[in-house]
């Protein structure tokens, strides 16, 4: 009869990805793969395969690049096109507003980086030296570091595994010469994925801040983020808050607010309220914002009036309070 293998220890819960099954014995166990909890798992192959356990030799590499970074911010979504990247780039722009302050953006939308556009760089390159990849500067006191400028065309899309995901963001972490950072935003794709589990396995060490989730007022996409405050959770990072994005339509004309996406359960603030997060404000509808993403210009410069810049910059100023810094 076959002996029964049951991981013993409990697992690290980052290295547990979100659609392990039940006793899954993380990623990094000895019996990654080999469990029977692993029969019929997606990622028992992977996690089979012999790649070595125990500490990555990156950790050390990483350790010490982000010693030179302040804050570190994920963005998080649990749906796609929700209007995260867009809320990366107006957070960035926002930071680097202040001279005094540096501010680094990595862009691991490993599946759409669309980060380069919005901050009008598409056709940069990222160039290296001695001491690492250089990121491509918007501004002198804004980097950015994309899986967009490694493709050949911003319409060719990558269809990687997950060991591949991995490499890749192990490699911005340890290899870009960020050099002092106030703060280091992370746009990550839509969902919880190998990528989400590299960054946290990644910078464990180094320390999260914590996590700004985006969501639109609908209950499909409102289901979706109490997946990423669990997922936050269990890997032990921090929410920051909720924003509700596109949560109303203001006329540019008449300057009347009309509901497009009307909330049928209380929208973002009640489910914030419910699971104790912070709700950090409403950013409304405005066709403007494409546009000036398309342009990759920064919509915060160009409508400094209008009511969308005001809420991005109330929830920017809520943000930097929670985190100590205003
Ligand atoms: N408040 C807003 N008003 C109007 N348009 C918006 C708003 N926020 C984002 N958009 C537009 O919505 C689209 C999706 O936004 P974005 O690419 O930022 O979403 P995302 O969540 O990062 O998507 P993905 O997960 O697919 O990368 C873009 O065309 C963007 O310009």
């Amino acid at each position: 009869m076959l002996a029964v293998q049951r991981p013993t220890e409990v697992p690290d819960p980052s290295s547990v990805p979100s659609n392990a099954p039940e006793h899954c014995p993380g990623t990094e166990s000895e019996l990654a793969g080999k469990a029977d909890a692993c029969n019929g798992c997606a990622n028992q192959e992977i996690c089979a395969s012999n790649k070595p356990k125990g500490p990555d030799p990156a950790l050390p590499f990483i350790r010490e690049r982000m010693s030179t970074v302040k804050r570190k911010i994920l963005v998080l979504s649990g749906k796609g096109g929700v209007g995260k990247s867009t809320f990366t780039a107006q957070l960035g722009w926002a930071f680097a507003a202040d001279e005094q302050l540096q501010t680094g953006i990595m862009d691991v939308d490993i599946c759409g980086p669309s980060i380069p556009t919005i901050l009008g760089i598409a056709a940069e390159q990222v160039h290296s030296s001695s001491s690492g990849w250089s990121p491509v500067y918007v501004q002198d006191n804004l980097g950015v570091m994309s899986v967009g400028f490694m493709l050949p065309s911003s319409k060719d899309a990558v269809m990687w595994r997950g060991p591949k995901k991995n490499g890749l963001i192990s490699q911005f972490l340890k290899d870009v010469d960020w050099g002092d950072l106030d703060y280091l935003v992370v746009d990550t794709p839509p969902g919880t994925s190998d990528e989400h589990l590299s960054i946290v396995q990644f910078l464990k060490e180094s320390g999260i801040d914590g996590a700004v989730l985006i969501t639109t007022p609908q209950e499909v996409a409102l289901q979706d983020v109490r997946r990423e405050i669990n997922f936050c959770k269990k890997v032990g990072i921090r929410v920051l808050g909720l924003v509700e994005n596109m949560s109303g339509f203001v006329c540019p004309g008449c300057k009347t607010e009309s509901q497009i996406f009307k909330p049928s359960t209380g929208g973002a603030k009640r489910l914030a309220e419910e699971t104790g997060v912070e709700f950090l404000g409403a950013v409304p509808l405005d066709p403007r914002i494409g546009k000036s993403a398309d342009y990759g210009v920064s919509f915060l410069d160009e409508y400094p009036d209008s009511p969308a810049t005001a809420a991005y910059l109330d929830i920017i100023d809520r943000l930097k309070h929670i985190l100590g810094d205003a």
